[in-house]
């Protein structure tokens, strides 16, 4: 038996590598999910399984240290109904999913009333920092968080955690590089199509590689581009319609909330939203009135 247990509640591709992180670093792990299948894999690899989160809760010593990795809104407010009653003060929960921020403000305020700690804490890097290393930004107090170290530097990459602020703090930073992820993938996006309508005919792959070197673009996004059009030249087997959205869309209600522009940003999630209409009535609209004052065709030409 290790020295120090967590639970990890959620074992999708994001919580099941948490899980392995753990048990790599010679932690005990009680884990649960709803999905049989990932819980088997994860007591393959040296887990406990509990059958519901109170059990998770029931399996650990206190301070009980347990990270939550489900997909944010209800399922979190799921868990934590279910957890929180079996935890006890001094305990610590972590919600390590891409949560609005003042969800876990709300979530915090709920727990401490009992005395139970809550982190948020925003996890990037995607499957790949899941198995290899995560970089963490954590809000929260600094008592929980002092606590819940050995967890953090166990999943993280060296120096990629941090406690970044009090409560909220850790999602709020999450919002907001995931707001500059939007931008950083469509002004990528618009490049590359640029590059293919260029009158050259460039390797996408091969310019990404070079980018690679020394540019000031480089960066591992140039890096997984490379890969896609090395699997994939004309990224035929998939469509253009993007989607996710949601900590794009806090991050522009929060920024004109208070004043900051985010006009970059902002497109970049508008031009997720009109990916997904094959036609616009605004289009229809703007056609109908070019037709109604100049006789202008309705369907585009080689002009225009
Ligand atoms: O930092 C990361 O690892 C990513 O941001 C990760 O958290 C995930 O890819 C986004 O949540 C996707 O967000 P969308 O679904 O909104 O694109």
């Amino acid at each position: 038996m290790a020295d120090r247990a967590f639970g990890v509640i959620g074992l999708g591709r994001m919580g099941g590598g948490v899980a392995r992180r753990l048990l790599e670093a010679g932690f005990d792990v009680v884990v649960h999910d709803r999905d049989e299948a990932a819980v088997a894999a994860a007591v393959a690899a040296g887990a406990t399984a509990a059958a519901d989160p109170a059990d998770v809760a029931a399996r650990l010593r206190p301070p009980r240290v347990v990270w939550i990795m489900v997909p944010a809104g209800e399922p979190v407010d799921q868990v934590v109904d279910a957890l929180g009653p079996a935890l006890e003060a001094g305990d610590v929960v972590i919600d390590g999913g891409n949560s609005f921020y003042r969800d876990s403000l709300r979530r915090h305020d709920l727990l401490r009333a009992r005395g139970i700690h809550f982190l948020d804490c925003g996890s990037s890097g995607g499957i790949e920092g899941a198995e290899r290393g995560l970089c963490l930004m954590i809000g929260g107090d600094p008592e929980p968080f002092a606590l819940a170290e050995p967890l953090f530097r166990a999943i993280a990459r060296p120096g990629g955690y941090a406690r970044v602020g009090p409560a909220g703090a850790g999602h709020y930073a999450k919002m907001v590089h995931n707001a500059i992820e939007y931008a950083f993938l469509e002004a990528l996006g618009e490049g590359f199509e640029l590059l293919r309508s260029a009158p050259y005919e460039y390797d996408l792959a091969s310019l990404a590689d070079l980018w690679q070197n020394g540019s000031v673009i480089r960066g591992w996004l140039l890096e997984l581009a490379a890969a896609a059009f090395r699997r994939d030249p004309d990224l035929a087997g998939i469509t253009g319609v993007v989607g996710g959205g949601d900590t794009g869309n806090w991050a522009i209600q929060e920024a004109w909330s208070r004043g900051v522009p985010l006009p970059g940003i902002a497109l970049a999630y508008a031009m997720r939203l009109r990916s997904r209409q094959a036609d616009t009535f605004a289009g229809k609209v703007v056609s109908a009135l070019r037709w109604e004052f100049g006789r202008h065709a309705t369907v585009p030409t080689s002009r225009g």
